[in-house]
């Protein structure tokens, strides 16, 4: 450790900050240690002191529901929460007045990719992923069945293909029509006096929305792209009749690109594992590459060496031969960590760990610095983006303002540069929804129901209450339709339309495709103007369905139903039912596999968000969210005696044999089957749910943090 300006800083963490963050940056060394120093010692306090409210108020809940029975004193339950200040006084209506937000957030709907910044390769991936090329994302998913010869295989096959163009030609003919003809029907595209002109093979045409046309790259006469616009989102047409794609089209398309991921949420949070200096400062390196715009990752794929750098912007030439820019990366987000953990990368001058917290809101925002005084290539309007997650409350939502102001002030930053996206995702914050969004009204550029934590806050708040419905259930419960829909109700109220994202939570099957696009329309139609997604794959798709519905007459509409669910919201998922032994060891099973699959990656491999096969085989997406709900679930049916501790740890040790036949091929892992007992990841499995009631928030950083950590030195010691 270093010292420096009443802290002990890791060297890794001081070497990467003195040399590669500050050199550069304008700042002076000096004077940066002590201010972050001094935001140190001056939030760390409060920040404790609202973890411990937390623990009090939770503590209140639980004795409350030892004591009453919330099926029959529901009017009591109402009024004691707002006793114990759990229920805030509501303030008076108002709306928030954020300035400087970029267009990717104020202005268009579109899709919104989450990608765990610690993973150069896929955050280069995500950054890049705000065009995506429609074929290949039909090509390759089940949104094209693999019927009557048009299954995927080792070589292109043409019969797919066909279905490929015809579905891409058929969103064109939807989006930007022509007038008396298919885009199918076109021979030759062609620009004659800024006007687009579709040559048919018995004339010609154009567009029915002549102002859906935006530009071209090429020459007039015979363009490589056509660039269109519809609901605010670009689409381009892409020519080449020399391509293999291209070739076998008459127009020569070779393939329709469409602008996907409108904004990425680079993740320090529930996608990745960082629990020590090292792991934080790979995250940080990753988010300074791409604010300097000079991340690159090499890797093998498929028998070749990939580079993979940043999109460059894309060039056309607009209407009047003029020159048209837009942007070829997603703007981008950093989602910081909650108010909850402690790193031992920094310690404070009693030598306490610092909270991360307040950690990653200092150093995410000097590294952002570097876009706010370079190329603005991310925020052209000068704006950092912080996610902060997990805050119940607004009290914690306003110490997260604080310490903003502190940040702008250390870093010389105008107020309100730093923007905040709020995760609605805490069970007290959906509750006091409209205060947590006044207590950040001057910077606030997103609301976003971030329902996999939500169901484990839920679960856990009421962990004293009673048995809980399956998990699968959940989705279809009273509190979490209110709650979507509460969500909603107070992003409008509050004038977030033209300012900020009103935003729906994460598609987590991203190999089941056919179905999001079967079903995440939804989110649009509940008034969400940006949803998430797991992949640029999911990115491009659900693209589509931002053009199918203008989100911005959906929300108009919805105002008309803006209604008080408190009622709904304070409506517990409780369940009366007499399950059957099956349906108890299915449910258990089910959670068991998804959380040893996850738990195992996470502790031994350092992967913090992982695609783990269910009982089902369908391949789910599984965070640090997804982990709280399942090892919470689990506890809640141990916890009301809906099965035993034996039982669980059973069904642990059969699940934890099929996790190993799933990871057989890799020749990094350990088999938890071949000793449970001296399996560090089968251990903080076991400890997940059997100390499950009295984990925080029913959070599992805690467990999994030191299970990491202890897996880290059991291997370093193997090596020495
Ligand atoms: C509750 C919450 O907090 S949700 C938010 C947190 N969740 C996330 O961030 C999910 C992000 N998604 C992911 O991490 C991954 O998609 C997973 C773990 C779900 C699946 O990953 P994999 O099993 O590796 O996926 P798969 O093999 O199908 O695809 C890999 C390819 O897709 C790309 N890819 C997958 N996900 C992403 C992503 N989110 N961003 C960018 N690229 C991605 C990879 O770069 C890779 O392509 P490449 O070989 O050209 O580099
Ligand atoms: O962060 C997202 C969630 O669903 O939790
Ligand atoms: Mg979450």
């Amino acid at each position: 450790m270093i010292n420096k300006a009443d802290l002990q800083v890791n060297a890794e963490l001081y070497s990467f900050i003195e040399k590669e963050v500050l050199t550069g940056s304008g700042y002076e060394s000096e004077t940066f240690w002590q201010g972050f120093s001094d935001i140190i010692h001056s939030f760390m306090p409060e920040n404790q002191k609202l973890l411990h409210k937390r623990e009090v108020i939770q503590q209140k809940i639980d004795d409350w529901h030892k004591k009453h029975k919330w099926q029959e004193e529901r009017n009591d339950y109402e009024a004691f929460l707002r006793e114990i200040g759990y229920l805030e006084e509501q303030v008076e209506d108002f709306k928030i007045t954020t300035q400087q937000v970029d267009p990717e957030i104020a202005r268009q709907a579109g899709p919104q990719l989450v990608v765990p910044v610690n993973n150069a390769r896929y955050a280069l991936n995500a950054a890049n992923a705000r065009w995506g090329s429609l074929y290949d994302g039909l090509y390759g998913t089940d949104v094209i069945s693999g019927d009557n010869g048009a299954e995927k295989g080792p070589s292109y096959n043409p019969v797919r293909g066909e279905k490929v163009i015809a579905y891409a030609k058929n969103f064109l003919d939807e989006t930007v029509p022509l007038e008396g003809a298919s885009h199918s029907d076109v021979i030759r595209y062609y620009i004659e006096n800024d006007t687009l002109i579709a040559q048919v093979p018995n004339g010609k045409t154009s567009l029915q929305q002549q102002d859906a046309f935006k530009g071209h790259q090429g020459s007039a006469d015979r363009p490589s792209a056509v660039l269109l616009q519809h609901h605010g989102l670009h689409i381009d047409i892409r020519i080449d009749a020399s391509h293999p794609i291209g070739k076998t089209d008459r127009a020569g398309v070779k393939d329709v690109v469409v602008e996907a991921a409108l904004t990425t949420i680079m993740d320090c949070e529930d996608s990745v594992t960082a629990v020590d200096a090292e792991d934080k400062v790979l995250v940080y390196r990753n988010w300074l590459g791409l604010m300097k715009g000079n991340l690159t990752e090499k890797f093998a794929k498929e028998g070749e060496t990939v580079h993979r750098t940043l999109c460059h912007d894309r060039y056309y030439t607009g209407k009047n031969g003029d020159d048209l820019k837009l942007k070829g990366r997603s703007l981008m987000l950093i989602r910081n960590v909650g108010h909850l953990m402690t790193n031992s990368m920094l310690l404070d001058r009693d030598g306490n760990e610092v909270h991360e917290g307040i950690a990653d809101a200092v150093i995410t925002s000097l590294i952002a610095v570097h876009d706010l005084n370079g190329k603005r290539s991310n925020s052209t309007e000068g704006s950092i983006y912080i996610v902060k997650p997990k805050m119940h409350g607004s009290e914690e939502v306003a110490f997260s303002n604080r310490l903003f102001n502190a940040v702008e002030d250390l870093l010389g930053l105008e107020r309100h540069t730093i923007k905040i996206g709020v995760m609605d995702e805490e069970r007290r914050t959906t509750l006091n929804l409209k205060n947590c969004i006044h207590a950040v009204k001057d910077r606030i550029v997103f609301i976003n129901t971030g329902f996999l934590d939500r169901t484990g806050d839920e679960i856990h708040t009421s962990m004293q209450a009673g048995p809980v419905i399956r998990k699968g259930e959940m989705k279809q419960s009273v509190w979490l339709n209110a709650y979507e829909k509460s969500n909603v109700d107070h992003g409008l109220l509050c004038g977030l339309p033209g300012k900020a994202q009103i935003g729906k939570g994460m598609w987590a099957m991203p190999d089941r495709m056919k179905d999001m696009m079967e079903q995440k329309t939804g989110h649009l139609k509940a008034g969400g103007n940006t949803a998430w997604v797991p992949s640029p794959t999911a990115a491009t798709l659900h693209a589509l369905h931002y053009h199918e519905y203008k989100v911005e007459s959906i929300q108009t509409s919805l105002r008309e139903e803006i209604t008080n669910r408190e009622q709904e919201l304070l409506t517990l998922p409780l369940s009366d039912r007499q399950w059957s032994p099956e349906e108890i060891e299915q449910e258990l099973e089910n959670n068991a596999q998804g959380l040893l699959g996850y738990v195992v990656r996470w502790v031994e491999h350092g992967v913090g968000c992982s695609k783990v096969p269910d009982i089902h085989n369908v391949g789910l997406m599984e965070d640090r969210a997804t982990l709280r709900i399942s090892s919470q679930h689990m506890t809640n049916w141990l916890q009301h005696g809906i099965c035993s501790e034996e039982q669980i740890m059973n069904v642990l040790k059969k699940m934890a044999k099929v996790v190993d036949e799933q990871n057989a091929q890799d020749p990094a892992y350990q088999p938890m089957s071949k000793d449970f007992e001296k399996s560090v990841a089968f251990q903080a499995a076991c400890e997940l749910i059997f100390q499950g009631e009295s984990q925080p928030g029913g959070y599992t950083e805690p467990i999994l943090h030191k299970r990491r950590l202890e897996y880290k030195e059991k291997m370093l010691a193997v090596k020495e």
